[in-house]
């Protein structure tokens, strides 16, 4: 059975500048169900960001509506209803990875031993246990952004929400947080939202790819994905993965039509 964790409803979000208003979403309508993964992608400045991060209330919208969980959004966000990662790790160099993690945590007023199994479960969801007593500088980028996904994860939320996490990394390390981030959603049933600009990253990982176009910030094609919930990274080589990043990459050139 399909349950609605996310509802936007002809969502519109104007921020005035200096320059006059930009028009960073307009008319956004979109359902995201318990369990989906939703990619969102398409050209810089399309409102991919302003988006998501209107989900995690961290904007408000200037017209339309948003539940999270049957919630306003800022209600959602008081209930710890989703983990945010962002672009850049944003680990604290003078704290270990445990005691980043440790940090939302300690804020929200988790006992000492809570955080500390906590801490040992979202290490070993990411396969970083044992690394929990090194500092960010000594681990690799993509070690790194694994830590940042282990913060988000640490006090259970059921949604994750994440913002171009792997933009920066090699391709190589990124096969392999793509391969990871699919297994984890597996295992751990949350309903993720993502934001990239890779075609291939968005067919790989999604259930539903939400093809944005800009001037203003509008949803283009939603594309529910025919493959299956348990993927190989050679399934991208398959006729059906090719297809649908071909019908991916259709929705962002029809997008474009306009410029
Ligand atoms: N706080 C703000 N004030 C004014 N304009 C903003 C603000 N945040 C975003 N914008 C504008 O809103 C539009 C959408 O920005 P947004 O960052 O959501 O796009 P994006 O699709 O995530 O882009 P990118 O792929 O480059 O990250 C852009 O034109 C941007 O300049």
């Amino acid at each position: 059975m399909t349950v609605p964790v996310i509802e936007a409803r002809n969502i519109d979000l104007t921020f005035q500048t200096a320059d006059g208003p930009v028009h960073a979403l307009k008319g956004v309508d979109l359902t995201i169900d318990r369990g989906d993964f939703v990619s969102f992608i398409g050209p810089s400045g399309c409102g991919k960001t302003t988006f998501l991060r209107t989900i995690a209330a961290l904007e408000v919208p200037t017209g339309g509506s948003l539940t999270v969980n049957g919630m306003t959004a800022d209600a959602a966000r008081r209930a710890r209803a989703y983990g945010y990662v962002f672009q850049a790790p944003g680990l604290y160099p003078w704290r270990t990875i445990s005691r980043n993690i440790s940090l939302p945590l300690e804020i929200m007023g988790f006992s000492r031993s809570d955080r500390r199994d906590r801490i040992d479960q979202v290490l070993d969801l990411v396969d970083l246990a044992g690394f929990g007593g090194k500092y960010p500088w000594q681990l690799s980028g993509g070690m790194q952004q694994r830590a940042s996904i282990a913060r988000a994860l640490a006090f259970d939320a059921d949604i994750l929400l994440m913002d171009e996490p792997f933009g920066a990394l090699d391709e190589i390390v990124r096969d392999k947080l793509n391969e990871a981030l699919l297994e984890l959603w597996r295992k751990t049933g949350k309903t993720i939202g993502f934001v990239t600009h890779s075609i291939p990253e968005a067919v790989y990982l999604s259930t539903r790819i939400v093809v944005m176009s800009p001037r203003p910030g509008r949803i283009t094609k939603i594309i529910d994905s025919p493959l299956p919930r348990e993927r190989p990274l050679e399934i991208r080589d398959t006729p059906e993965f090719i297809a649908l990043a071909h019908e991916v990459r259709e929705g962002l050139r029809e997008g474009h039509g306009h410029d």
